[in-house]
């Protein structure tokens, strides 16, 4: 049977739908999780998606941390579930402490798009085990609050235990310290980036531009590895 991938919907959430999309790609089933319910409704792994939840009051993704379903989440992610943050997913986690660090307003003091190159730093966890590791990849980055931060400590331990999961190649587009893009937790089940995986699933919508060297169907290979690792675990 397909696995199936909750995605949660906050208020001001904006790319629950195409997380939906990018999972059921995956060949999964896509569960909707409503951000005011403690429900996660049976599900085997979980999205926290792009947007400006609660519309970024407060600190972006401070308030969604607090949210009803975040109970049920953490506990999750705690006991191994699979789950993945992207972009204000990332803040999210980082909010809920289940990533170190925090999430500043990007270096240049404004809203960033472009397609990104990314190194991917950790190949050993649930949703980048389809990489290989050291292997460059383009998807698209789109935020205003993407400068990763964190005291010496904490980014000696992310460095010494392999938790940097992306670094941004190329560019540094928003300050990020250690040029860091995407961190995973020791277990290796919680992932959050800053870059979205799930707009670059299908040939034309991604960043498929010559000058990106991709098929723009880097970001799908996030959901196809939290697939097989679903798979093989029953
Ligand atoms: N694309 C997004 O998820 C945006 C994230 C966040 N609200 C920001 O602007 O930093």
């Amino acid at each position: 049977m397909a696995p199936r991938i909750g995605v949660v919907t906050f208020p001001g959430s904006l790319d629950d739908r195409d997380a939906q999309r990018a999972i059921r790609l995956a060949d999964a089933e896509a569960v909707a999780l409503w951000h005011a319910d403690h429900d996660l409704q049976g599900v085997d792994a979980i999205v926290l998606p792009g947007g400006f939840s609660y519309g970024d009051y407060l600190r972006p993704g401070a308030i969604a941390a607090i949210s009803p379903i975040m109970t049920e989440v953490i506990a999750a992610a705690n006991a191994g579930m699979p789950v993945l943050g992207i972009c204000n997913g990332f803040q999210v986690l980082v909010e809920a402490h289940l990533l170190p660090g925090g999430l500043i307003r990007n270096a240049n003091q404004q809203f960033v798009r472009r397609d990104q190159r990314l190194i991917v730093e950790n190949n050993r966890t649930v949703w980048t085990s389809e990489f290989e590791q050291g292997e460059e990849i383009v998807i698209p980055l789109k935020n205003g609050d993407g400068g990763y931060i964190a005291n010496d400590e904490t980014l000696k331990r992310l460095e010494g235990d392999g938790l940097v999961a992306f670094r941004y190649a190329g560019v540094n587009p928003n300050g990020s310290l250690n040029d860091i893009a995407g961190l995973t937790n020791e277990r290796g089940n919680v992932v959050g980036l800053m870059p979205h995986p799930e707009h670059a699933v299908e040939p034309g919508f991604g960043p498929d531009a010559p000058e990106a060297m991709r098929s723009g169907l880097d970001g799908l290979r996030f959901f196809t590895s939290a697939v097989q690792a679903l798979a093989q675990r029953v």
